[in-house]
């Protein structure tokens, strides 16, 4: 889809790194832009992308706005109930709204989305903005968005997940993920049924160890069992799968970043690769060789979503430029990297795995031309098949995609075909013709003619959406990729010896002797010619095409002074036994170098390897000093995962009685040292693999791991320091032993606890504090997890047909969540010497007090009653924690208070990514806020698919 960012310019481009970034535009005033472009509608018009009789509706609907869209996002058991109070207390409310004497259309359902959880509106976003009526529901939709229940994202762009087939437990890649819409959904997906599924396994604990409650009050014994259906259960029920999100643009993502951490998945990797080079991953072990060995393995995908940078001319509905902007060289500069993204998906995939590839744009050079191109290269359409995925969403209403096209070049001359073309070249020169390729016209080979209508357009007039294309292809076999330069031909020639022996004596060898050089062969020698069909000579030939100045001699030659980087690249060399520029060997043939090393590798040649770290970027870290590396982007934190036996992971058993069933080997921190010094995060299982594994691959790691403990000042020696995060509580709180457990079931103390912040426990303030009171007297200082359950009597959390029921002011409003990130009725709760507080952003819990009690309370501080110096909690010189001291007790009790509220907001703003505030995300993390403020998240829609002008420029450019 279209490389976004309509409101903004300069986001980078295409290739990575791009151009411009950072610029402010100024605004366009779209009421002065004509909605008419010559060469667009004239080529679409001769295109014949729909029959006559419908040409009129369709350009009618591109020129119209955009219907508003949004989708709950989360766990089915966690998106339902936040769409159920927008069916029970927001729609009755917007039926009766009249405006301009008419009455307004309320949200509706998109048809084909499961489980009614993308809607769509038709009333112009300002006038929900600005007309009272609307009032309330625009809060809903500010409330929910902002604590990341409901992400507004255009409906056409929730296809291709959809059609992605994504099961439970899959390894799943986003390769052009920024700034993460349909990443959003993938990672969903991968965590289908999990809770369910953990639910169960606690119960059996539970059970086991006679301490079973009652049945949890979640689900209907109906719905446990289709949710139990789902995924495996090798990890007590842990989702295994995996979601790598990448984005070439590195201020996109970190953009991606912001948008999902939210979502708290310890399954999610975000890389910042070029697409058309992501790197092979490696896994911990492979196969044993005949000489006692180990082979290499590499991370293969079950699905991978290739969601392109395109000329987004699908978007003319919201991003009015288009009309303004269109010209045909767009789609001309952009179909190579489209296709060596697509082919570079390909390779990675597993046999039987799918790709799905995306744009917003309508143009066949894009689309058609760039399926057919990568399929071509891939060995024909006996290796890669495009899936016909037309009943896959009944209720979508698309059209086939095109099997006969014909071809606009930049100067809007329209060519029937790539003979035509070569005519024209012969007779006239070449002037203009220039950007067109073969591969961009229509294939004679009937086959392919024949499977491209499998793929799926969307267009804006058959379901009032903007215009999309999705192929959906399967790999069948192993496939052997043909470089691009090459024409197209019949059948791909079988990978011989002597193909690979020509590579190697073809490669720069840096002096590298041949036994090295025998050694390279054998690994890239294929035993089994259909397990290792991606021929090495061909992903030797892709590397050098796509990656030309990768041979370490080149560069040494014109940079000299880089030699301290390019010794660190031979060191990595060495120790893999790869050489950079080599072909890669056999089951690593997609392994790509990078150039100039990445700062991992860079330092790691400067430093013993530890078998569980990653190397250290940065140099030592104190004071916020921000290291930049070449490119001026902030060195990433290394991913240290802690020896399980760690004292302060001790202290942390011990205090929470954590269950010894829970994992302890997947505790990280991202510092230098390796030493947890301020936040503790947990990965999954695979992920801790994957991060350990390449530790010194150079790849470019900027996300993993869900913060599960952060670091207290507390008053005692006798408190675990580490309290638990909000976000981690969903991976924790099931695990919690029962003596730091709180257990809630009146409405009236959740309110309290809502509006009231630090309310007294001391004295006789603990009776004002209902059913809990009594228990937070006596249950010791620290960290607790408030679990909500049902009750009895009119003030309880009831459990009637399923959901809880709370009768709010105007309407009845079924509900089965509390905490917007939560996937159980758990909060994080925090016991000091006098006070007790719910660990919750205040956005949080406004959202909470809305959705709950449909009420905008202000919020109360009664830390601001007793102590009114503001100040911020001390933190030694170096920016370290402070030493372990019991303080005077209303000193204590201010720091902790302040820090706990001041550390909680920082999460709001998305700062302190890294344990000490030096991470890119601290470096970026105003410039991602202001991006998103401009593209509108939070109240405003994060404007997906629109193509920026730097895109343009670059197109423009030929780049
Ligand atoms: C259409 S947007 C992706 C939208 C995204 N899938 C979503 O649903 O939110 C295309 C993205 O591709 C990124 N990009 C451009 N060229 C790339 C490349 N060569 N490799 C990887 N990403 C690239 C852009 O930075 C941009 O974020």
């Amino acid at each position: 889809m279209g490389k976004r960012g309509g409101k903004r310019q300069g986001r980078g481009g295409a290739g990575g790194g791009g151009r411009g970034g950072g610029q402010r535009s100024i605004r366009t005033d779209y009421s002065e832009v004509a909605k008419a472009n010559v060469l667009y509608e004239q080529y679409y018009n001769e295109l014949g992308l729909v029959e006559d009789s419908e040409r009129d509706e369709f350009w009618t609907a591109l020129r119209r706005d955009l219907p508003n869209s949004f989708r709950f996002t989360g766990s089915k058991g966690h998106a339902l109930p936040v769409q159920q109070l927008l069916k029970d207390r927001y729609i009755p409310e917007i039926t009766s709204i009249e405006h301009n004497g008419e009455l307004v259309n309320p949200p509706n359902a998109i048809s084909w989305f499961p489980n009614q959880l993308a809607w769509q509106m038709t009333t112009p976003k300002n006038v929900v903005r600005k007309f009272p009526p609307f009032a309330s529901f625009q809060k809903f939709l500010v409330s929910e968005t902002s604590v990341g229940n409901i992400s507004r994202q255009e409906v056409v762009s929730m296809i291709p997940p959809l059609l992605m087939d994504v099961k439970p437990g899959m390894t799943v890649l986003d390769l052009c993920a920024a700034p993460g819409s349909k990443a959003a959904q993938l990672i969903e997906m991968v965590h289908g049924g999990e809770e369910a599924r953990t639910r169960k396994v606690i119960r059996r604990i539970k059970m086991d160890q006679g301490q079973e409650r009652s049945p949890d009050g979640r689900f209907t014994e109906e719905q446990m069992e289709e949710e139990e259906q789902i995924g495996d259960w090798s990890d007590d029920g842990r989702t295994t799968g995996l979601l790598i999100a990448n984005d070439a643009d590195y201020k996109r993502s970190h953009m991606l970043i912001h948008q999902m951490k939210r979502l708290n998945s310890p399954n999610l990797i975000v890389t910042n690769h070029d697409a058309t080079m992501f790197p092979s991953i490696k896994l911990p072990s492979g196969p044993t060789r005949e000489d006692g060995g180990t082979r290499n393995k590499y991370l293969k995908f079950d699905r991978i979503l290739a969601d392109v940078p395109c000329s987004g001319d699908g978007t003319c509905r919201k991003n009015i430029n288009v009309w303004k902007d269109w010209n045909p060289g767009n789609a001309l500069g952009l179909f190579s990297t489209q296709v060596r993204i697509l082919v570079r998906a390909l390779q990675m995939l597993k046999v039987g795995g799918r790709v799905v590839y995306s744009t917003c744009s309508m143009n066949p050079v894009e689309n058609e031309a760039v399926v057919a191109t990568a399929i071509d290269r891939c060995g024909g359409m006996s290796k890669v098949d495009i899936i016909d995925c037309s009943s896959a969403l009944p209720e979508l209403r698309g059209r086939q995609g095109l099997s006969d096209w014909k071809v606009m070049d930049k100067q809007g001359r329209i060519w029937p075909s790539w003979q035509a073309v070569e005519e024209e070249k012969t007779q006239n020169g070449e002037e203009g013709l220039g950007r067109l390729s073969e591969f961009m016209f229509p294939s004679t080979k009937r086959e392919e003619a024949f499977s491209l209508d499998r793929c799926m357009r969307v267009y804006g007039h058959l379901q009032d959406t903007g215009a999309f294309f999705i192929a959906v292809l399967e790999k069948k076999i192993e496939i052997k990729t043909r470089p691009e330069a090459e024409p197209r031909k019949a059948e791909p020639e079988p990978t011989s010896i002597m193909d690979v022996v020509n590579e190697i004596e073809a490669k720069t060898t840096n002096g590298s002797d041949p036994l090295e050089k025998i050694e390279a062969a054998d690994k890239i020698v294929p035993p089994q010619t259909d397990e290792y069909a991606e021929g090495v000579s061909a992903a030797a030939r892709q590397n050098k095409e796509n990656a030309p100045s990768t041979s370490i001699t080149a560069v040494k030659r014109e940079h000299d002074a880089e030699t301290d980087a390019a010794m660190a690249t031979k060191r990595l060399k060495s120790r893999d036994g790869i050489e950079v520029g080599d072909p890669a060997p056999q089951g690593e043939e997609d392994r790509q170098v990078h150039w100039p090393p990445p700062p991992a590798a860079q330092l790691d040649a400067s430093r013993p390897e530890t078998q569980n770290s990653l190397p250290s970027p940065a140099p030592p870290l104190g004071n916020n000093t921000k290291q930049f590396n070449k490119n001026k982007q902030p060195f990433e934190e290394p991913f240290k995962y802690l020896d399980p036996d760690q004292p302060d992971l001790q202290s942390i058993y011990e205090f929470y009685d954590l269950s010894p069933k829970f994992p302890r080997d997947r505790f990280m921190v991202r510092n230098a040292l390796g030493h947890p010094s301020k936040t503790i995060y947990y990965t999954s299982a695979l992920a801790r693999a994957i991060l350990t594994a390449n530790a010194s691959s150079g790849i470019k790691f900027v996300h993993c791991g869900v913060k599960v403990f952060v670091k207290q000042d507390v008053q005692s020696a006798e408190v675990c320091r580490w309290r638990i995060q909000s976000e981690g509580l969903p991976v924790l709180e099931a695990w919690v032993g029962e003596k730091r457990v709180v257990r809630l079931w009146k409405r009236s103390t959740l309110r309290t606890l809502l509006v009231e912040m630090f309310p007294k426990v001391d004295g006789d303030g603990w009776k004002g504090l209902g059913e809990i009171g009594e228990r937070v007297r006596d249950v010791g200082m620290g960290c607790c997890v408030l679990r909500i359950e049902k009750g009895e009597g009119e003030d309880s959390f009831r459990w009637d047909h399923g959901p809880f029921f709370f009768p709010s002011k105007t309407h009845s409003v079924t509900l089965a969540d509390f905490h917007p990130r939560s996937e159980r009725m758990v909060l994080p709760l925090w016991r000091s010497l006098h006070s007790l507080n719910l660990m919750l952003p205040k956005e949080d819990r406004r959202a909470m007090l809305l959705r709950l009690y449909n009420e905008d309370t202000p919020l109360m501080d009664h830390s601001k009653d007793r102590f009114h110096n503001n100040s911020k909690p001390q933190s030694s010189a170096d920016g370290k924690d402070e030493p372990d001291v019991v303080k005077d007790e209303p000193d204590a009790i201010k720091d902790e208070e302040e820090a706990v509220d001041a550390d909680l907001n920082d999460e709001m703003a998305g700062k302190g990514e890294g344990d000490d505030g030096n991470t890119a995300a601290a470096a970026t993390g105003k410039d991602v806020e202001m991006e998103i403020e401009e593209n509108g998240a939070g109240d405003e829609e994060i404007d997906d698919d629109v193509r920026p002008d730097a895109l343009k420029e670059e197109v423009d450019d030929g780049i």
